[in-house]
């Protein structure tokens, strides 16, 4: 059975799939990230549908990778007869989707094996399976899927499976092709003049990268997953492209991130930006601006691709989830929560994209000052806060300094950009949640800021204070909040994002350190002139990233393996912004962009 760090991703920015270092195909929502899934081999076994491809013997590969700055994997073998790589990718997509594969003898001769299992709807619709002269055709419902190869195929045990011996020099493709049961068969692809073009299409995104300085390559890895992450026709950003991949292994915290959370894709569009991507930038504000129109009382903390509403939550009894780790939830009631954070983010975010994409016209003030007024009115309530606990509501530290963080923003708006707007009264607020906070969510005693006002507890999302501009970096209080989150909420000196059997969150269970906050740590350290200290935690950080530079939501120490959907925005866009923050200096907060070098 792999674990979540044997995955690699592939995908079109419609969707993606996850391949193993087994050669398997085990995860592929289609046709979009939030689609059902047609393998779901990681939630339950390969009777809940993959697709492998690999030697006879089966095993894991010798090496794997991906083709410089692209999307597309190379998985190799080295036998006792003989060498074998296997290409996986998934050209950029018209209106069906298709995932190529191409088997590449690399030396000497080697036999190997496919076994496509077919299943829609996570596992649950075993479609018909119909052979044709190029491969089969198989359909249930809304999906079909059709495979073309220049090998023969056979059923056995409900899956198509071939059989075939690769010798030095030969190439070996096979395209699998989704498209609407009830429209013809779609175009056929050439899977050499698509790896062609997908690999050119990654290679000239990547070129536009400002990425540099000795993390270049870990920096480069994640903006590409965080643009596999986005889906092209809307501009959403997903949280990772998976669903119910445990927090703790055989654990009930399992949920689905395959949505646009306002929080997530604002911090990926800080690490686009800071990557010199601009375009995406764009889009996200646009999307945004589509997605929360109408009343900012209904302004939600997530939505989904398209910027739809509802996204209740099911659980699918009939998998078993990951290594037995149940519910598999589809859909996330987080989505009805109360997180008054949110409007702080993405008040930055505008401030962010109006002071990085100059001269491209804005149309988001109107939408900016209706949320400030919204805001003066809820700044006050007990919110579920940026972790989303589902236990009760409280005073979060976090949601109301991002309540001070907005005010802070369209007051620079007004005053800075002469954006129309009430300063002073926005400067008032400001000023007034700034002493609140102050003096309700510190405890003197161990000098350090506490997760909720009155409580004992901590919370990384502490560590964020300086980075947004509440306090100085240097500031005793921010000092003594790193000295007690690295004494009382580390493992291993990884952070943990809170403490879940002191913090009420309504679930059971305990979950790994959270990667995002272990990275926020480095910012913190680095800005509290603890240089060495930081450069330290963040090699080890890189460390836990896969052989092909993917992280998942968190680590397990003990075990020392990943947990959680994978891969996942917030930690590859914390680590670009860290390394970012370790190679040009602290020159930054949250709403200003980096000027990289050459540029004035
Ligand atoms: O811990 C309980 C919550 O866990 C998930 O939320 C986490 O993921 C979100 C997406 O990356 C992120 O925005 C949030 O800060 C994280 O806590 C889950 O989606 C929630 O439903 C759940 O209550």
């Amino acid at each position: 059975m792999s674990r979540i760090e044997d995955y690699a991703i592939i995908g079109d920015l419609h969707t993606a799939a996850l391949v193993g270092t087994d050669g398997s195909i085990d995860w592929l929502c289609l046709p979009n990230f939030d689609s059902p899934a047609c393998f779901a081999n990681l939630l339950d076994g390969p009777k809940a549908g993959r697709w492998l491809l690999a030697p006879e013997g089966g095993g894991e590969c010798t090496q794997r990778q991906y083709r410089e700055d692209t999307l597309v994997l190379e998985t190799e073998w080295e036998l006792d007869g003989g060498a074998v790589r296997v290409i996986d990718f998934m050209p950029p997509r018209d209106e069906v989707a298709d995932v190529v594969r191409i088997v590449e003898g690399l030396s000497g001769e080697v036999k190997m094996r496919g076994e496509l299992v077919m299943r829609f709807d996570y596992g649950h619709i075993v479609p018909w399976v119909r052979r044709n002269h190029t491969g089969v055709h198989a359909v249930a419902g809304p999906d079909a899927l059709y495979l073309d190869t220049s090998t023969r195929v056979h059923g056995e045990h409900m899956s198509t499976v071939s059989e075939f011996t690769v010798k030095a020099g030969e190439r070996v493709p096979f395209v699998l092709t989704w498209a609407p049961s009830h429209l013809p068969r779609p175009r056929s692809v050439d899977p050499e003049e698509a790896l062609e073009g997908t690999t050119s299409y990654w290679t000239e995104w990547s070129s536009k990268s400002k990425a540099s300085g000795p993390h270049r390559d870990a920096v480069q890895r994640s903006l590409i997953t965080l643009k596999a992450l986005t889906y092209m026709p809307t501009g959403g950003i997903v949280a990772a492209a998976t669903t119910s991949l445990p927090e703790q292994i055989g654990g009930p915290r399992n949920w689905d991130y395959r949505y646009c959370w306002l929080r997530d894709a604002t911090w990926t569009l800080q690490s686009l930006i800071a990557g010199g991507y601009t375009d995406e930038a764009a889009a996200w504000r646009d999307w945004l601006l589509r997605a929360v129109a109408g009343d900012p009382a209904d302004l939600q903390i997530m939505y989904s691709l398209h910027g739809a509403r509802r996204l209740p939550e099911t659980e699918l009894g009939w998998l078993k989830g990951f290594e037995g780790s149940a519910p598999v939830r589809i859909g996330n009631a987080a989505a009805g929560q109360f997180q008054l954070d949110v409007w702080g983010e993405v008040l930055d975010g505008l401030a962010l994209t109006r002071n990085s994409l100059l001269g491209q016209p804005d149309e988001s003030w109107d939408l900016q000052t209706a949320i400030m007024e919204h805001l003066e009115k809820i700044w006050d309530q007990p919110d579920n806060g940026l972790w989303e606990m589902r236990g009760p509501r409280r005073h979060f530290t976090h949601s109301k300094v991002m309540a001070w963080v907005a005010a802070d923003r369209m007051v620079k708006a007004v005053r800075d950009s002469g954006l129309p707007g009430p300063a002073d009264r926005w400067e008032d607020l400001r000023d007034r949640i700034h002493d609140e906070v102050m003096e309700k969510a510190f405890d003197s005693e161990r000098n350090t800021f506490v997760q909720s006002y009155g409580s004992k507890e901590l919370d990384a999302s502490l560590l964020l204070i300086p980075r947004v501009g509440f306090l100085p970096r240097r500031h005793p209080r921010v000092l003594g909040t790193i000295d007690a989150i690295q004494r009382e909420l580390t493992q291993d000196g990884f952070v943990l994002r809170y403490k879940p059997e002191a913090s009420d969150d309504g679930l059971p269970g305990r979950e790994g350190i959270f990667v995002a906050c272990s990275f926020w740590l480095v910012e913190a350290l680095l800005g509290a002139g603890r240089g060495p200290e930081a450069e330290e935690l963040f090699h080890r950080l890189l460390g836990l990233r896969n052989d092909v530079g993917l992280l998942s939501e968190e680590w397990d120490p003990q075990a020392a393996r990943q947990l959680g959907n994978t891969p996942q925005a917030f930690s590859h866009f914390a680590l670009i912004t860290t390394a970012t923050q370790l190679h040009a200096g602290l020159r930054h907060h949250s709403n200003s962009p980096i000027h990289h070098q050459g540029q004035s």
